[in-house]
């Protein structure tokens, strides 16, 4: 047997963070934005894979489905040794892997989990089938701490047209009923003032988030940065509503410091906390 020398070993305590998510080969959404965005927010981040996209800023150009086995062990080896705090959901892209996650996360009695409704892009592209989405209302949804979509994805769960402010808060209202402890609505996708204006509600409160609408083009993964923002904080024991309202003022800041990178839309710049800034003059 090999003695280990008795040395004390520096340790450091830290939240743990789990996506259950797709990869971006642009680096922009996905797994790689949100274990970027965990680690900016100095959570542990670990990851079980659903799903290998070719992407860039351009475009999605293929996407390659994990067996559901892969992503169960995943899970499994991440939960069963290291643990996590808080857990969030990104692409699940198909119904048989939403129903092995949903089964899983039943089965480990998870208490903070953010489940990003990826089905619809936030230019209205259905990234999922009929099949998925039954699955995903019907199994998912029920155990999220906080469900998150954005206006398509919200119409599809509401089965109604949203145009206003009005119509974001009774969609967030119908939306709760499906079991969620509490939704919110992301507003990138709404036109004119409203874009970047979010509608939050628990059961008992009802309220609008508003940060500034940022002028940028440069949009790519502020799905994925906000529902990973709020994951960390809650992971760092937040309440539900501040961890949203935190993410969002993290996500804000993140857009105005987007990266142009890429011929078509850039994502946001995770880094913002690192850049140098700006010297005083004098
Ligand atoms: N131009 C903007 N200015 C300010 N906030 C914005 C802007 N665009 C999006 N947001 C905010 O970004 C967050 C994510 O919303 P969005 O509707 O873009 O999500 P999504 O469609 O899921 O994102 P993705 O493009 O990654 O799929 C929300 O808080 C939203 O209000
Ligand atoms: C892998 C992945 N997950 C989520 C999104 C949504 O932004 C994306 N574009 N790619």
């Amino acid at each position: 047997m090999v003695q280990r020398p008795r040395v004390s070993q520096p340790s450091v305590k830290i939240p743990v963070a789990l996506t259950i998510a797709g990869s971006d080969s642009g680096g922009g959404a996905g797994v790689q934005a949100d274990l970027r965005t965990f680690a900016f927010h100095c959570v542990h981040g670990t990851s079980a894979l659903t799903c290998i996209t070719a992407q860039n800023t351009l475009s999605v150009t293929r996407v390659d489905a994990l067996p559901p086995e892969s992503v169960i062990a995943q899970i499994d080896a991440v939960v069963n040794d290291i643990g996590a705090d808080a857990i969030k959901t990104g692409m699940l892209l198909n119904a048989e892997i939403m129903a092995v996650v949903a089964e899983r996360l039943q089965s480990y009695h998870c208490d903070r989990l953010v489940v990003d409704p990826v089905m619809v892009s936030r230019t209205g592209v259905c990234l999922i089938d009929d099949e998925a989405i039954a699955t995903l209302r019907d199994r998912l949804i029920p155990q999220a701490t906080v469900l998150t979509p954005n206006r398509y994805e919200a119409q599809i769960l509401a089965k109604q047209e949203i145009h206003t402010l009005d119509d974001m808060k009774a969609a967030a209202e119908t939306i709760f009923k499906l079991g969620s402890q509490a939704v919110l609505i992301k507003g990138g996708g709404m036109r004119g003032k409203l874009c970047g204006v979010d509608v939050w509600f628990d059961g008992e409160t009802l309220e609008v988030l508003r940060t500034e609408t940022v002028g940028t083009h440069h949009t790519h993964g502020t799905g994925c940065t906000i529902s990973a923002a709020m994951t960390a904080n809650l992971a760092l024991k937040q309440s539900p509503l501040e961890a949203t309202k935190q993410a969002k003022i993290y996500l804000t800041q993140a857009l105005h410091h987007a990266l142009a990178i890429g011929e078509g839309q850039g994502p946001v710049g995770h880094y913002f906390p690192l850049l140098p800034s700006p010297k005083l003059s004098g």
